[in-house]
């Protein structure tokens, strides 16, 4: 469960003061979730979710608020940030930066048919276009410095083969250069349990704490190598192609970005098996560790190794 940080009725009443929402009639924690403490709150006046940070700072926040207030300002399905009197996303509740956003119906979908892969890939590409006019910029935090940086802490605890694996891939991505490719807003975590689903519409994106600016075709391959993955890591070609077709029914992959899909593809798994390795291997102090699977990242990349077709 993810509730690590407690609020009290009358610590949220007197917090809601600051906001123009009526009177709390109810509060909920959010059973799912790891990162940070989620609860639903209901007022007189509407449901929204409250969400303190865990990990993320103060002054960290407005990047992410603000893009997230921006897209759904923009027509994105996204959760919109609640500003209180003084006009702000966040403050301090019970210690901890904390904000409340609409509540959107839906779920999350953990086996997607192709036609909510498609309307992923659709929403994605509206995302990307909706991001051209937000201001602010945020480097990677989780780009090729930091993946081969924590490569060198991981390979001491893994299997020779597997470390070499990691090294080649490490290896093969710092010969690659993407800076010819369109690059914008992009949210870099868009797995299965970042989409409500209202059957087979999306309700919004959700989670938006990894958004960076980095190469838009990137963000497709991220989502790509979740929501069409099979159990063994290899990829579902229809549930694929839906996605890619959707997402160029709005926005078309320029020649250079189809030239460079199989490469984005395999840094996509980088990313994850890399950061999964680093859980399993380094799990934080007090971090709840359920955690989610390397192998499945590294077949991905191993399959993608030896893909020839690439559904474009
Ligand atoms: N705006 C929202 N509307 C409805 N439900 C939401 C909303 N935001 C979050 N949720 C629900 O809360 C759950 C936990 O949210 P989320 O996945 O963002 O947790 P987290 O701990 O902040 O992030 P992570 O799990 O990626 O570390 C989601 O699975 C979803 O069910
Ligand atoms: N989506 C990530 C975890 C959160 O960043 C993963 O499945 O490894």
């Amino acid at each position: 469960m993810s509730v690590y940080t407690t609020v009290t009725q009358a610590e949220l009443e007197s917090w809601l003061a600051q906001y123009t929402l009526g009177q709390l009639v109810e509060l909920k924690g959010i059973a799912a979730g790891i990162t940070n403490t989620n609860y639903f709150v209901t007022t007189t006046q509407g449901r929204y979710v409250l969400t303190l940070f865990e990990t993320l700072k103060l002054e960290e926040l407005p990047y992410y608020l603000n893009l997230m207030s921006h897209l759904a300002r923009h027509g994105v399905a996204c959760p919109a940030p609640v500003a209180d009197r003084s006009d702000r996303f966040v403050s301090l509740l019970a210690g901890k930066p904390a904000c409340l956003v609409s509540c959107l119906s839906g779920a999350d979908v953990a086996a997607p048919n192709p036609a909510q892969c498609r309307a992923v890939g659709v929403m994605m590409a509206d995302m990307h276009l909706a991001g051209d006019t937000y201001p602010a910029r945020m480097a990677n935090p989780r780009g090729p410095a930091w993946w081969s940086a924590t490569a060198q802490v991981v390979y001491p605890h893994m299997d020779a083969a597997d470390a070499a694996m990691l090294h080649e891939e490490v290896a093969f991505q710092s010969e690659h250069r993407f800076d010819a490719l369109p690059t914008g807003v992009i949210h870099a975590d868009l797995f299965r349990d970042n989409v409500l689903f209202d059957g087979d519409s999306v309700a919004g994106f959700i989670d938006f704490y990894y958004a960076c600016n980095d190469v838009l075709a990137y963000d497709l391959a991220i989502a790509l190598n979740d929501w069409c993955a099979l159990p063994d890591g290899d990829i579902d070609g229809e549930r694929a192609r839906a996605m890619l077709a959707g997402y160029q029914s709005v926005r078309p992959l320029s020649d250079a970005e189809k030239a460079a899909w199989p490469v984005l593809l395999r840094a996509a798994g980088l990313r994850f098996w890399t950061s999964r390795l680093y859980d399993k291997y380094l799990p934080q102090a007090g971090e709840l560790t359920f955690t989610k699977d390397p192998a499945q990242f590294q077949r991905v990349v191993a399959l993608h190794r030896q893909r020839q077709d690439f559904w474009l």
